[in-house]
């Protein structure tokens, strides 16, 4: 457990506090992200939690000890630290910046090497890729040699200043799901900085909004944040869609899941076989969706290059957001359903989900608060 308790920083010259009487109880084996507009105090904060910065006032623990007590040196061996340049040295392979804290730490080359290699494939990077240096590397993998580095010394906390925000879209999303896969089994406390709401909700078990001049606007779970902003900075702040990003945290699997027409290959290739209805999903010989048929186009879709592609996939165990999505996606308006294998099991239906988030709502007494999903 990190606790900030009235803790306040002001940078010499300037007037007003970049973090201005922080209280916050950050909980162990869960990712806590800190998240606002630029200049808000989010890096100061984190910094503050491994003495690279000290507070003017207050006191930080970290586990049970003020952390003005232990030598900087102590605390910053015990938190891994991942920052958005990833802070690679270029002359050394990837291996040997894996394997740098470990080695200052006096741990064996043959040993601390071993691991780095271990720890590449931990997060996800092929074996080769250890003998390279930084700059032979794409960005996204940058960052994943980064979180191997921060995690190689094994520290109970990771302190993670916007890492992954230089990367595209794609391969953020890509090193976001590896996080959470890599938490699953690590449990790290985890402490994570971004700029990015949307960042902040898929990540966080909690979420820290601040506002500028360094206050903490609310400290919720995402889903209390995205459903109950508490006040016209944080609603502004978490942007006008929240309604739908909050569909995100309710599960999916309450939808009806319908049958629906399937043309493997073979019978896609015959224009005898007949579209019921309007739409027949073409599968390949696995039983995964290739893309939609049309009855009224059926002569002329006779193979997978003519077939209409299909809108996002809602797989189980996904959230009702994914199963909007799949529906309002697809040309059919049916949205498809697959197993974990990629298989189709059937299709779900945008009036049919909106019910249910009706329900939903009236079930949680929303109306009550006059704050509308
Ligand atoms: N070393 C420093 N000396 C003086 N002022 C600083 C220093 N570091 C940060 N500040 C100021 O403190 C305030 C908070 O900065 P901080 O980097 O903590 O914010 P942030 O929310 O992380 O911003 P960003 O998202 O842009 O990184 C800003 O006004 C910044 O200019």
């Amino acid at each position: 457990m990190i606790r900030f308790r009235g803790v306040t920083k002001s940078y010499p010259g300037s007037d007003s506090p970049a973090v201005d009487n922080l209280s916050l109880d950050i909980a162990k084996g869960a990712i806590t992200v800190f998240v606002g507009p630029s200049g808000c105090g989010k890096t100061t904060s984190l910094r503050m939690i491994n003495r690279m910065v000290e507070p003017t006032s207050g006191t930080i623990e970290v586990g049970g000890r003020d952390a003005s007590t232990i030598p900087s040196s102590d605390l910053r061996r015990s938190m891994g630290y991942v920052m958005q340049s990833s802070g690679l040295l270029p002359h050394r392979t990837v291996l040997d910046n894996i394997a740098t804290v470990p080695r200052l730490n006096g741990v064996p080359k043959r040993k601390a090497r071993a691991r780095a290699a271990e720890l590449l494939d931990v997060v996800g990077l092929a074996p080769e890729l250890g003998n390279r240096y930084p700059g032979q590397l794409s960005g996204g993998q940058q960052q994943r040699v980064g979180v191997a580095r921060a995690l190689a010394a094994d520290p109970p906390v990771l302190l993670m200043d916007e890492p992954f925000s230089a990367v595209d879209p794609v391969v953020r999303a890509e090193l976001q799901q590896e996080l959470l896969r890599l938490q699953r089994d690590l449990a790290k406390t985890i402490v994570f900085v971004t700029h990015d709401i949307d960042e902040a909700t898929i990540l966080g078990d909690k979420v820290a909004v601040f506002a500028v001049g360094g206050r903490l606007a609310q400290y919720d779970s995402p889903e209390g944040i995205l459903r109950a902003p508490v006040d016209d900075f944080v609603a502004g702040f978490v942007g006008k869609d929240r309604g739908f990003r909050h569909l995100g945290f309710q599960p999916g699997d309450t939808v009806a899941v319908h049958p629906v027409q399937t043309l493997d290959p073979a019978q896609l290739a015959d224009p005898a076989v007949p579209v019921r209805g309007g739409w027949a999903l073409a599968v390949d010989d696995g039983g995964r969706p290739l893309g939609w048929v049309p009855a009224s186009g059926r002569a002329s879709v006779t193979s997978p290059d003519d077939v209409v592609p299909g809108g996002s996939l809602h797989r189980h165990g996904e959230s009702l957001r994914s199963a909007l999505d799949a529906a309002l996606s697809s040309p059919s308006g049916m949205g498809v359903v697959v197993d974990p294998e990629g298989r189709v099991e059937g299709i779900v239906q945008a009036g049919e989900i909106l019910e249910l988030i009706e329900k939903a709502r009236l079930r949680r007494g929303m109306a009550l608060h006059g704050s509308a999903v």
